[in-house]
Order: structure tokens, then sequence, then C-alpha cells
């Protein structure tokens, strides 16, 4: 872990303040991930000056585009699969696209994009909770609506980044974002600076399949989606359960998870097509529960199905249809929060209509992560995966530098 840390920082110019005022530009030279701090140098009248400083600051970016790739699994190595994904660092990806020329000569074309950051297949939950997820849990004690999305191709590694490690029809949730995210909820709510704010936490799970709704903490039950006239959108009925440590979230999960699957015939093929929401509420503790900050953790459909038109049967068509439309409506209204637009398009699916907190007003913060399969087989998807969040990396004009969002913060 520390050495993928240490590839994905060193090398960035990073904006510091000195605690007398004056800024510089100065470069990371190493990281150390036990002691949580970073070695910066930086020239000050001819002069190279050198400090260690923690990294632990968080980023205060409005939107954050991520890849994550995972390794190649058994079944790719047995088939002797070449891995045609590369992480170089500092937020490029390069996918090696297997082409054919005129003359039947083959050869690889290298695309390269660049995002926020970019996981290889060694970097851990852990590290990618670091970077994606857990600056938006503190954004919600400071009253913002915060939404991590998990986007990808079936057997990407959503699921195992959101929701932990499957083993057959056992999940064990602990390593997953979501518990990582719960503990530091619980973790923050005991600190002396929020404990005066008075605020409960409250738990609800639900999935989205085929633009309805499903309770996943009450036996799947079915639930409508209505918006009152003050364009409030409510989910109703939906259980939300007051929580009171990060174990009791898990087995939520859990629970929910198994609910989600059960009854299929391919637990991972229905995942696949439904939507799972994670939505952690900070409530103050008046009468009337007031909502001060959520956090929606959101584990998509996979977005192959969008692409793939060789099934033609009516309900994998009916399926596809509200896969697509549900993931052109998250697109596009993540590119208009990202360009500030006074129009957001929510009402383009149940997906975004049930997020739609997410995206409207100053304090909406969202983190996309997109997951990618190494394997040469995979190529055409995640090339697929990969200009879905570039268009969404591009449309965000006011994304700073890299080195701003995460260090321009360090008080030296
Ligand atoms: N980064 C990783 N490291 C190790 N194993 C991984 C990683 N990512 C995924 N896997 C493994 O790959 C398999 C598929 O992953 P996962 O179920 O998370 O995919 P998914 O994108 O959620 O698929 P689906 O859309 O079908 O739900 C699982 O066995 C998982 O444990």
């Amino acid at each position: 872990m520390e050495a993928s840390l240490s590839r994905l920082l060193t090398g960035l110019s990073v904006h510091i303040s000195r605690s007398d005022g004056r800024v510089h530009l100065a470069t990371v030279k190493s990281v150390d991930g036990v002691k949580s701090t970073i070695m910066v140098e930086w020239h000050e009248r001819d002069i190279c000056r050198g400090k260690e400083v923690s990294s632990s600051k968080n980023s205060t970016l409005s939107i954050c585009v991520c890849v994550r790739k995972r390794p190649l699994n058994k079944q790719e190595v047995n088939k002797k699969e070449i891995d045609v994904v590369s992480v170089p660092g500092k937020g490029a990806v390069l996918v090696h696209e297997p082409k054919q020329k005129v003359d039947l000569t083959k050869y690889l074309d290298n695309q390269v994009f660049q995002f926020d950051y970019c996981f290889d297949e060694t970097s851990t939950n852990d590290l990618v909770y670091r970077f994606t997820a857990k600056p938006l849990v503190q954004s919600i004690f400071e009253g913002a609506m915060a939404t991590c999305f998990a986007y990808g191709q079936t057997g990407s590694g959503k699921t195992h980044t959101m929701g932990g490690d499957f083993t057959g029809k056992l999940q064990n949730s602990s390593k997953g974002i979501y518990a990582l995210a719960a503990q530091d909820v619980f973790a923050l709510l005991s600190q002396r600076r929020y404990a005066s704010l008075d605020l409960c936490p409250y738990v609800s799970f639900f999935e989205i399949y085929n633009g309805k709704v499903y309770d996943l903490l009450n036996k799947k039950a079915k639930l409508r989606v209505l918006e009152d006239d003050r364009q409030q959108v409510q989910v109703v009925g939906l259980q939300e359960e007051y929580v009171s440590s990060a174990e009791e979230v898990i087995k939520m999960i859990e629970m929910g998870s198994t609910c989600r699957t059960s009854g299929q015939t391919s637990a991972n093929a229905n995942s696949s097509r439904s939507h799972a929401v994670l939505q952690i509420a900070l409530r103050c503790s008046d009468r009337a529960k007031t909502l001060h900050g959520k956090f929606s953790l959101v584990d998509l459909a996979g977005n192959e199905r969008g692409t793939d038109v060789s099934c033609n049967d009516r309900s994998t068509l009916v399926e596809t249809a509200e896969i697509n439309r549900s993931l052109l409506a998250l697109k596009e209204c993540i590119r208009s929060l990202g360009r500030n637009s006074d129009h957001i398009p929510f009402r383009m699916s149940t997906l975004t209509k049930v997020l739609r907190d997410s995206f409207i007003g100053e304090k909406s913060r969202t983190c996309m992560i997109a997951m990618v399969s190494p394997g040469m087989a995979s190529c055409d998807y995640t090339m697929n995966t990969l200009r879905y969040a570039d268009s969404m990396y591009d449309a965000i004009s006011q994304v700073s530098e890299l080195e701003e969002k995460v260090y321009s913060e360090l008080q030296v």
C-alpha cells in the first residue's frame, strides 16, 4: 500500500502555505505511509528548503473522478489474458488497445486518459477510500450532501470496492468503502468539535431495478418515488434506521446485500443489473429530526449492459434501456454540476431523482470511481468506462490542479 501511495504522490507539484501567509510551489519528494507524512521541497531565494508535513488534510474539491484497476483474476491468468491497462502514476491511465492495419498487421494503439487519481492493481480498498470517500465523510458533518459512485462493467470490482469481499454468498463487509465510511462517521461523531451539534446517524439501503425502488432493509418492499410541489423528492416508506455503531451498519449492509441477491438465478448477474444505494444521514436530535448532511454510496449497475445489443429478449431490452437511461442521466447531472449549470436534469431517471439532493446546492460533493478490468477481452468495455469517466472529468471546469486539491491547505 505504501508503495502505491508513494507512486501516486511523489513528483507532484503542491502549493504550501506558510504561517506568515507566503505560498510556495513545492514538489513531493517522498511519502511516509506509516507516519502519514510527506516530504516536500521548494526553492526560496535560490535556497532549496525541505519540510516533512502531515498529509492528512482533506480535499476541498466538489467533484473528483478516479479510476481503479483490478488485478487479473485466476480465470484470466489461466487463459493467459494479456494485461492491457497500465497505471504509470500522477493520475494517468493507459490502455494498450489491440488494433489491425489495413494490411492486417497488428499493433497496439496506446490511449492515455488523465483523472484526479488512478489506482493500480496493488491498491487496497483502504488506499482508494482515503483519496475518494474519506474527504466526503467529513463534509457531511459540515452540512454537505455527498455521493460516491462505483461505476464499471460486471466483474470490474464495484462491489469489492464498496461492499467488501464476497466468498460465495458470504460477505465480509468490513473492508469495503461502505464500512470504512461508517467507521469514520462514528469516529467523527465522538470528536469534540462535532459533539456539540448533537447529531444522530441513520442508515437506509435500497436498490433501483428497472426504474423501481426496493427497500433492502425491509424485505425488498417496493417503494414509490414522489416529488412534492417544493421539488423535494421522497422515497415513500423507505426504512431509515437509527444506528449506534459501525458494526451495526456492517450487519445491515450484509443483511441488505443478501436480500438484494436472494431468489435470483445468478446473484452476480442480478446485482449488475441494479443500482444499490447505501445512505448515511446525519440528523439533528430535534423533534423534526432535521437533516444536517447525507452520504450516499452507490454501487451502480454494470455498464456493459448499455453497450451489449446482442441479447434481445424483452426483459433484457427493458433492463438495458433503463440502465442506459440512468447512467446517461447520471453523467448529465454530474456534468451539469461540474459546470455549475442552473439546470440539473435529475428527472431523467429514478436513480438521479432519488439522488436529487446530491446534485443541487453549493454543498454537494461527488466522487466517481470508475472500475476497470485489466484483460484484453474486456478492452472495449474498459474504453467505454474510461470515456464515460473522461467526459465527466472534462466537464468539471472549476476543477483545480491536482496538487491544490490534496495539499493547498497544508500549513508549514
Ligand atoms: N481490486 C481487487 N482486488 C482483488 N480482487 C478483486 C478486486 N476487484 C474485484 N475483485 C474480485 O473480482 C470479482 C468481481 O468483483 P465484483 O463482484 O466486485 O465486481 P462488480 O463490478 O461488482 O460486478 P457486478 O456488476 O456483477 O456486481 C470478485 O471475486 C472480487 O473479489
